[in-house]
C-alpha cells in the first residue's frame, strides 16, 4: 500500500501506561485498534479520564505508546510529526498575544521555513476560510473567544495538514457560537479533504460532526463502541431531524454501557 492510499490514522494494539513500574502507575489506554480513513471525521467521546486526550497525544507523537503501533498517513507517528502531517487545536486557543492574528497563523509556516510572501498569502487564505479576513491586523485580545478559536483553527490548517487533531476546541464557547463553528469546521474539512479527530464531551456535538463516534470507557481506557452516523450533508435542519436524535440516543446508550471514571 502506498503512502497516498494508506489510512489517515491507524492504531493497532495500542497500550499506554504512565509511570510504569513506579508508584502511581496508570494504565491510560489498553487494546486500542482504530483505523481512520482519509477525509473521515471521527468524534471521540467518553467519561473524564478515559484516555481521549492520551489517544490524541499519541497520534500527535507528543507521547509514545507503551505498546502497539501508531501510524499516520502510512508513516510512524514520529515521522508524520516531522513531516507536519497534522495540525492541532486545543480548548484554549493558545494564541500569542503580542503577535497579530495573521502572524499567529503564519507561525507554523515560519517554523517550517516557508518564505515570507508565501506564508503571508497562506495565512490570508486561511483567515478568509474561517471568515476573519478583515481581522488579520488585530491582536488576539481584540477578538471574542469564538474568533480566537477560529484563528487557532486557521493556524492549525495553515500547513494544509491532511489530519486535524482537536481536543475540545469549542468547549468554552456559548451554544450559538459553538454551532456556527461546527458548521464552519465541517465546511473547511470538506473543502480541504482533511481527516479529523475531535475530542468532545457533548453527545449532540459528536453526532452532528462525525462520520463515526468512537465511544470510550475508563479504567482502563479503551474503545467500547464505534457508532456510524449517516446524516448526509449537515445544516440547520439536521439539528431537528429524527436521524440526529436517533444518533444521540444510540451514543447515549453506548455511553451508559460504560463505567463512569472515579478519580482516586
Ligand atoms: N502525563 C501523565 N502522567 C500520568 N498520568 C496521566 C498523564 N496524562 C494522563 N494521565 C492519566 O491517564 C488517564 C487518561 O487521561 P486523559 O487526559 O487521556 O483522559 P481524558 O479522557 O482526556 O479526560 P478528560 O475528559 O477529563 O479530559 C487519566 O487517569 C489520567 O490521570
Amino acid at each position: 500500500m502506498s503512502a497516498t492510499d494508506s489510512p489517515a490514522v491507524e492504531l493497532a494494539g495500542v497500550h499506554k501506561v504512565f509511570h510504569a513500574g513506579r508508584p502511581g502507575e496508570v494504565t491510560a489506554l489498553t487494546g486500542v485498534d482504530l483505523t481512520i480513513a482519509r477525509g473521515e471525521f471521527i468524534a471521540l467521546i467518553g467519561p473524564s479520564g478515559c484516555g481521549k486526550s492520551t489517544l490524541l497525544r499519541l497520534v500527535a507523537d507528543l507521547i509514545t505508546p507503551s505498546g502497539g503501533t501508531v501510524t499516520v498517513a502510512g508513516k510512524p507517528a514520529g515521522k508524520a510529526r516531522l513531516d507536519q502531517e497534522y495540525g492541532i487545536a486545543f480548548q484554549q486557543a493558545g494564541l500569542f498575544e503580542w503577535r497579530t492574528v495573521r502572524r499567529n497563523v503564519e507561525l507554523p509556516l515560519e517554523l517550517r521555513g516557508t518564505p515570507k510572501r508565501e506564508r503571508r498569502a497562506r495565512a490570508e487564505e486561511m483567515l478568509a476560510l474561517v471568515g476573519l479576513a478583515d481581522f488579520a491586523r488585530h491582536y488576539p485580545a481584540q477578538l471574542s473567544g469564538g474568533m480566537q478559536q477560529r484563528v487557532a483553527i486557521a493556524r492549525a490548517l495553515a500547513v494544509h495538514p491532511p489530519l486535524l487533531l482537536m481536543d475540545e476546541p469549542f468547549g468554552a464557547l456559548d451554544e450559538m457560537t459553538r454551532e456556527r463553528l461546527q458548521d464552519e469546521l465541517l465546511r473547511i474539512c470538506a473543502a480541504t479533504g482533511t481527516s479529523t479527530i475531535f475530542v468532545t464531551h457533548s453527545v449532540p456535538e459528536a453526532v452532528y460532526l462525525a462520520d463515526r463516534v468512537v465511544v470510550m470507557s475508563a479504567r482502563p481506557g479503551r474503545i467500547t463502541d464505534v457508532v456510524p452516523i449517516d446524516l448526509g450533508e449537515r445544516g440547520e435542519a439536521t439539528r431537528q431531524s429524527p436521524g440526529f436524535f436517533a444518533g444521540i440516543t444510540t451514543v447515549r446508550a453506548a455511553l451508559r454501557g460504560t463505567p463512569v471514571a472515579v478519580e482516586s
